[in-house]
């Protein structure tokens, strides 16, 4: 247990939902008032798939903190005057709330994955002994913030910690934290600082992961820094979601736009009776960890994966149905003849102008769109559905205890009538 006694109560700066309050009313609620934009759709066609208790804690697999000198603190928040043990200098990790760093009350933060938390716990340890002997050594002088990185099935951590000035004497560091790798299981540690760095541990920042979807284990390789999902089970959700859902489209030959390194790529090619995937990815580095991820799980037949903007892509996939194909092509974007689902992830700001009208250019029976831009999706699904309606429409909780939601819809194309 730590040295420093935290006050009982936890808290979670900027987050809507505190420990205290119904944190499954909470989630149930945010999903119907979500569900309140598709008005139009017949209730039939909505699901929701709310948080349990347990799913509304310890689910983040990337999290970030300041750590502070809890004399810096703005009182009364920290120390907690109830707290006899707590010294007047001890570091804490703080969350900011409106710009203003807010202390934890607490090592673990209650929302990370238990990974997470353990090492949270372990790394505050160590740093307040030394910071205790030694204000200025390495480890802790110019430390600012830390963040931790998990992969969804708990094996591997990577850590990064960031001073905001040039940490000179760099044995002290390394000496101080290369046996705390070993001792708690963290697969790599960095310390970042005036663009350069510090590292022990895994060199190469590729965090290996698995998750089982219908009965399939999946494999993946995806970079630390990098966008990935950082709820596995909302993942699981959404993935066994699209899985049924897209395993109804007969012949699938799927073109996905914003694929990152491939996380519904892979699920879908290993769970699924697909033809073929053509997916597009714009981040150079993730399409290269998505094909690594193709040839990993073996669905090299099936999958192929292109950098490319997707806006750009649909333009020139557009032009080429214009012309009536390109004889003798050797280009993935002539990887199947006709394309008859079209699988969307687009950032929060929702798709580009040109995959929309890809979308509506009458190739694309089906169409899926996983969402986590609540009024991007409501402003697409208004130009979509001119061409498609809602065949099912799920919502699921994102980030438990905050008000983010993601979204899946499947649309059909209408029927002339
Ligand atoms: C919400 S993430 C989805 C990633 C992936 N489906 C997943 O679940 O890991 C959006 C992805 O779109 C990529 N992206 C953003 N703008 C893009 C564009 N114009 N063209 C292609 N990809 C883009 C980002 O790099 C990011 O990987």
């Amino acid at each position: 247990m730590s040295a420093f006694s935290p006050t009982p109560t936890p808290v979670l700066p900027g987050y809507e939902c505190q420990l205290s309050s119904d944190a499954v009313a909470h989630s149930s609620q945010k999903l119907d008032s979500t569900l309140l934009d598709f008005s139009h759709v017949p209730p039939s066609r909505l699901q929701k798939l709310p948080s349990t208790l347990s799913e509304t804690l310890a689910y983040r697999c990337t999290c970030g903190f300041q750590i502070i000198d809890s004399s810096q603190l703005p009182p009364p928040s920290f120390p907690p005057k109830s707290d006899p043990s707590s010294s007047t200098h001890n570091l804490v990790y703080c969350m900011r709330n409106n710009f203003t760093p807010v202390s934890l009350l607490t090592d673990r933060f209650p929302i990370a994955n238990n990974l997470i938390q353990k090492t949270m716990e372990s790394l505050i340890i160590a740093l307040r002994e030394v910071f205790k002997a030694d204000k200025e050594h390495a480890a802790v002088g110019n430390l600012t913030s830390c963040k931790f990185v998990s992969s969804w099935d708990e094996r591997e951590i990577f850590v990064t910690f960031s001073y905001s000035d040039t940490i000179s004497n760099s044995s002290e560091w390394l000496n101080f934290f290369r046996p705390l790798l070993p001792l708690h299981n963290i697969t790599s540690l960095t310390a970042r600082f005036q663009k350069q760095s510090l590292s022990l541990g895994r060199e190469i920042k590729k965090i290996n992961d698995r998750i089982v979807i219908k009965g399939t284990e999946i494999i993946y390789e995806k970079p630390e820094d990098a966008f990935c999902h950082p709820n596995r089970e909302t993942m699981e959700k959404a993935l066994e979601w699209l899985c049924d859902k897209i395993g109804s489209v007969k012949n699938g030959r799927i073109l996905e736009m914003y694929c990152g390194s491939g996380a519904h790529t892979i699920a879908l090619a290993r769970c699924v009776e697909i033809e073929k995937i053509l997916c597009v990815e714009i981040d150079q580095r993730l399409v290269d960890y998505c094909n690594s991820n193709i040839v990993k799980n073996n669905v090299q037949d099936k999958v192929k994966c292109v950098k490319g903007d997707a806006g750009k892509i649909s333009s020139r996939l557009m032009r080429r149905r214009m012309k009536g194909g390109v004889e003798n092509s050797t280009s993935p974007l002539d990887f199947v003849e006709r394309f008859n689902c079209l699988l969307v992830d687009p950032p929060r700001s929702g798709l580009d102008g040109s995959v929309k009208k890809l979308a509506m250019s009458g190739e694309f029976e089906d169409m899926f769109y996983v969402s986590c831009g609540r009024s991007a999706l409501v402003e697409d699904l208004k130009v979509l559905c001119e061409v498609f309606e809602v065949e099912s429409l799920c919502v699921t909780d994102l980030f438990p205890r905050t008000d983010s939601v993601e979204t899946l819809v499947h649309l059909k194309k209408k029927k002339k009538e």
